[in-house]
């Protein structure tokens, strides 16, 4: 496998020959059954408290579209909910399919979303960096907002309409003066579970935060999501037409609701 990708020939079934963790015990994502999901009491509101400010560029790094953020300094944070302590706003990217019936990671009930969103963070209070943080049980958190296909999302327009200046894999643009919570739901109620991140290298160092309710998308602006390029100048052009993982084994695992 010459680089990971979503092709047939470096797929999500591929990844383990690289990266063995793909076959670890809290892989994601999950399908989420909600009937063996468990209230827990302790569970707090969520607080996400994000400065536009942070917000830096947009870019298309082949295998999704991310727009990153500054987090040098505790400006744009999440804490609450799961969480035990503050968790820094690092960067935000989507997932998508090749048709509007399936495209989100995370499923419920065996139903899968046309696309999905996830706000990564990164525990700053306890680890000096991000890369260290990504090594550790407890060094990110995602929260993951599902996609459903409706009416098209204003909010979401200020990125899709952004994508076809960086078409071509490793393109960047300016982007700035972006809140991130303008893309959340109304309820931030959530499911929540240990898990691992969904692109190699997999890394097992997730607290994943799925929120229950979904914000809308239309049929435009996922194909504008999926004319995004995996290649680069040099390269014969190729659309990225999904980059979603399927969901992976539970393997004993809890998952709680607040
Ligand atoms: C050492 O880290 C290597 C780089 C990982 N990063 C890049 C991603 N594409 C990415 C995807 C993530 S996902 N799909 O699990 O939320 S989180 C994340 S990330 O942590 O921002
Ligand atoms: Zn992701």
């Amino acid at each position: 496998m010459l680089h990971w990708g979503y092709d047939e020939h470096n797929g999500p079934a591929h990844w383990k020959e690289v990266f063995p963790v793909a076959n670890g015990d809290r892989q994601s994502p999950i399908d989420i059954k909600t009937e063996e999901t468990k209230y827990d009491p302790s569970l707090r509101p969520l607080n996400p408290n994000y400065d536009p400010a942070s917000a830096k560029i947009i870019l298309n790094n082949g295998h999704s579209t991310s727009v990153e953020f500054d987090d040098t300094v505790n400006k744009s944070v999440l804490t609450g909910g799961p969480l035990c302590g503050t968790y820094r706003l690092r960067q935000i990217h989507f997932h998508w399919g090749s048709n509007d019936e399936a495209g989100s990671e995370h499923a419920v009930d065996g139903m899968k979303y046309a696309a999905e969103l996830h706000v990564v963070h990164w525990n700053a209070e306890k680890y000096s960096s991000f890369v260290e943080a990504a090594r550790q049980s407890d060094g990110l958190a995602v929260m993951a907002v599902f996609l459903k296909i409706g009416e098209c999302n204003p909010q979401l327009k200020k990125i899709t309409d952004r994508l076809d200046t960086i078409r071509i894999k490793g393109k960047r643009a300016l982007f700035t003066n972006f809140d991130p919570s303008c893309l959340l739901p109304k309820s931030l109620d959530y499911w929540t579970y240990f898990g691992s991140l969904t692109v190699p290298p997999l890394l097992e160092s997730v607290i994943w935060i799925v929120l229950r309710e979904p914000i809308s998308v239309c049929s435009e602006q996922l194909a504008q999501f999926r004319s995004l390029l995996s290649t680069a100048e040099d390269e014969v052009a190729c659309c990225l037409l999904r980059n979603y993982r399927p969901p992976q084994p539970l393997k004993g695992r809890e998952v709680r609701r607040n």
